[in-house]
């Protein structure tokens, strides 16, 4: 029987020897340090903005014979020599028994079932390593826990950051992989087989045996995604599998391969209910997002599509904002199209330069209005932008 997961309880960020990461999410992407554990070698900080939390590990002394691969709780080291995001959490009810199954399915148990205890309570937890790249998994039971974030952890008591500040972020609503040629259904297979997580639909022009194929105007891409067992594709956490098809290696999947030195999580799709607000705050402490193509906004209906959705074209050109209707809801149902009220389902997005020195990981805001899956149409506009920023950077 196939595990049953739920949205992810926390992304793990890893950073190479004193890089100061934390401070800058916190300070420009307004996520409010809620916990921290320091021992003499590392630095973890929790952070959260609505129930998104990012877990960020850093070493405080340069990797050397002495430290361990235990250094970091509630993960594994990766040994970075750049920073990624190689760990995803989630919570499940059996630890023991889902660490027990995914060995006898063959999974290599990074750290077996684990329990530790505070003034709070108590937890389980055991990391389990996926078929990508450097990604693992901590599945953890918290159901025994009150403290603020888990035991080993100190909670952060600051000012609550302000709410008026405009962002609003929700929660985590996908995470988009980067697969080796070739990888991208065999990841689909372990997390089906393994996590219980259940194939949909990217859009309407996803062929089910196939795949979602983008390979015309200069992209070549397989994209293949999943949502969590527990969950409806508006709701649960959504796996995004990118596969590069593409003849030429100066493009944004391939790019990823070579610097992150392997497959792993290329973007986190944040969810935030008002995207325009939200950007411009952002903007305004500095995060630098993809600015689409001039020609996106003038193309092809593209105002008359963003104003029947009943949003302000100039106003989205001028953050750089992204607008699909192409993407009806399939409910979660393979090869179902149970809309209720298409014409009103849309969604909006924009993409963050990358995040790290290197051309790897980046974050998205996403505006879902109804639409659970992705736009061909923002897609393309997304690949473009980020050739045409890598170009500039030769
Ligand atoms: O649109 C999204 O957020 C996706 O996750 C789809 C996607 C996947 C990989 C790319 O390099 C670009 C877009």
């Amino acid at each position: 029987m196939a595990a049953s997961l739920s949205r992810p309880c926390f992304i793990s960020l890893h950073l190479p020897y004193r890089q100061g990461w934390a401070q800058h999410l916190a300070n420009t992407f307004r996520f409010q340090p809620v916990a921290v554990r320091e021992t003499p070698r590392v630095r973890q900080v929790a952070l959260r903005r609505g129930s998104a939390v990012f877990l960020i590990n850093e070493r405080r002394t340069p990797a050397s014979a002495s430290t361990s691969s235990r250094d970091f709780l509630y993960d594994v080291d990766p040994c970075p020599t750049l920073g990624t995001a190689s760990n995803v959490c989630f919570e499940v009810d059996n630890v023991l028994g889902l660490c027990k199954q995914l060995q006898n399915q063959g999974c290599s148990l990074l750290v077996p079932p684990t329990e530790l205890r505070d003034d709070g309570g108590s937890v389980t937890y055991g990391v389990v390593s996926s078929v990508v790249g450097n990604i693992s998994h901590t599945l953890l039971d918290r159901s025994r826990y009150q403290g603020p974030f888990l035991p080993g952890f100190q909670p952060i008591q600051e000012a609550p950051s302000a709410t008026w500040d405009g962002i609003k972020i929700t929660h985590f609503d996908h995470i988009t992989y980067v697969c080796p040629r070739g990888g991208a259904w065999a990841a689909l297979d372990w997390y089906q087989r393994c996590f219980g997580f259940h194939r949909f639909l990217l859009n309407p022009q996803e062929s089910p045996a196939e795949g979602y194929v983008l390979g015309e105007q200069g992209v070549g891409m397989l994209l293949l995604a999943l949502q969590s067992a527990q969950g409806t594709p508006a709701h649960g956490c959504k796996l995004v599998f990118a596969e590069s098809l593409s003849q030429s290696g100066t493009n944004q999947v391939d790019t990823f391969l070579e610097q992150h030195g392997g497959a792993g999580i290329q973007h986190v799709g944040l969810c935030t209910t008002d995207i325009v607000t939200t950007t411009r705050a952002l903007q305004q402490q500095g995060v630098r997002f993809f600015t689409p193509p001039t020609t996106y906004y003038s193309q092809g209906g593209k105002a008359e599509e963003i104003r029947g959705a009943g949003q302000d074209p100039r106003m989205l050109a001028e953050l750089g904002i992204l607008l699909d209707t192409t993407v009806p809801g399939d409910k979660g149902q393979l090869g179902t199209d149970a809309r209720e009220n298409p014409s009103q389902e849309y969604l909006m997005q924009i993409f963050t330069h990358p995040i790290f020195s290197e051309e790897t990981f980046f974050l998205e805001l996403i505006d879902r209005r109804g639409a659970p899956g992705f736009g061909e149409g923002n897609i393309r506009a997304l690949w473009k932008a980020v050739q045409v920023y890598m170009d500039q950077q030769q």
